[in-house]
């Protein structure tokens, strides 16, 4: 069984670079973005509060949709279940393999080939190599780069890296899938290849959690949501009336 649990998760950024001093002992809120302060422990460098008391539990068969303006935090979410960003405190505990299908150049290296990079991926997905290599022509079928896959994929444009990174990361399906929907998939014709695999790829999942601007998308998918403001959740429930708040928020 697939599970998520997130318990009072607080994620900063401090800003080593910023012009501290017109920030500091002040708070900061503009209308996206997450809550900038002067640190609290030196009160010299100032952070970005981008999670700020973070709970949420999800189960088998739980699709849950992250609504907000830019910046309210929702990749910081998604990096945290991802394990890609370790929380300030507060407690994360996942079960069962998470695929990220976003920062989809994650465990893949310039310098290596296409078909080094279906390892390293698969790799940094959890999979074993014996695993992946007995994937790896129904993945380089599906990516369609034929040869290329034998250059260093710098070589390669960003949407044919994408192709390579989509197909590793939906060769096998995760207990736990993370979305966003920024992930765009390269030309039309792979858009569409790409629509059928990940529709068949989703059904199979147990846990999906999707970040998404597009009210359509999150609709279809999700019938939960979090609305999240500068970092906070200000509302966990249908996806309806996640929307419904969000727009009366935004005085639409
Ligand atoms: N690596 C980082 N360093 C400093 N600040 C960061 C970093 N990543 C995110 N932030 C800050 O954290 C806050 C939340 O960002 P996040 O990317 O999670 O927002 P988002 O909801 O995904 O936004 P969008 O809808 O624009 O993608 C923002 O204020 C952002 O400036």
């Amino acid at each position: 069984m697939a599970s998520v649990v997130l318990e009072n998760v607080w994620v900063s950024f401090p800003i080593y670079s910023a012009a501290n001093r017109s920030l500091k002992n002040r708070l900061i809120q503009s209308a996206t973005g997450g809550t900038i302060r002067a640190d609290t422990v030196s009160q010299r460098i100032p952070v970005v509060q981008a999670l700020q008391d973070v709970s949420l539990r999800l189960k088998d068969g739980d699709r849950l949709g992250l609504i907000g303006h830019n910046g309210a935090g929702k990749t910081t979410l998604l990096r945290v279940l991802a394990g890609i960003y370790e929380p300030n405190s507060g407690r994360v505990k996942t079960q069962g393999r998470v695929a990220p299908l976003f920062d989809i150049a994650l465990g893949m290296n310039l310098e290596s080939t296409g078909y080094e990079n279906i390892i390293l991926r698969g790799l940094f997905l959890g999979l074993k190599r014996k695993e992946i290599r007995a994937m790896m022509d129904e993945i380089a079928e599906f990516t369609e780069l034929g040869e290329f896959l034998n250059l260093p994929i710098r070589t390669y444009s960003a949407g044919m890296q994408m192709r390579l990174a989509f197909a590793v990361s939906t060769s096998v399906v995760p207990d736990i899938l993370l979305l966003d929907e920024g992930i765009g998939v390269g030309d039309a014709a792979f858009l569409h290849k790409a629509r059928v695999r990940l529709d068949r790829f989703t059904e199979q999942v147990p846990i999906i959690v999707l970040s998404s601007h597009s009210e359509d998308l999150v609709r279809s998918m999700c019938p939960n949501s979090l609305l999240m403001e500068h970092g906070r959740v200000v509302f966990a429930g249908p996806t309806d009336e996640a929307l419904e708040r969000y727009r009366a928020l935004r005085g639409w």
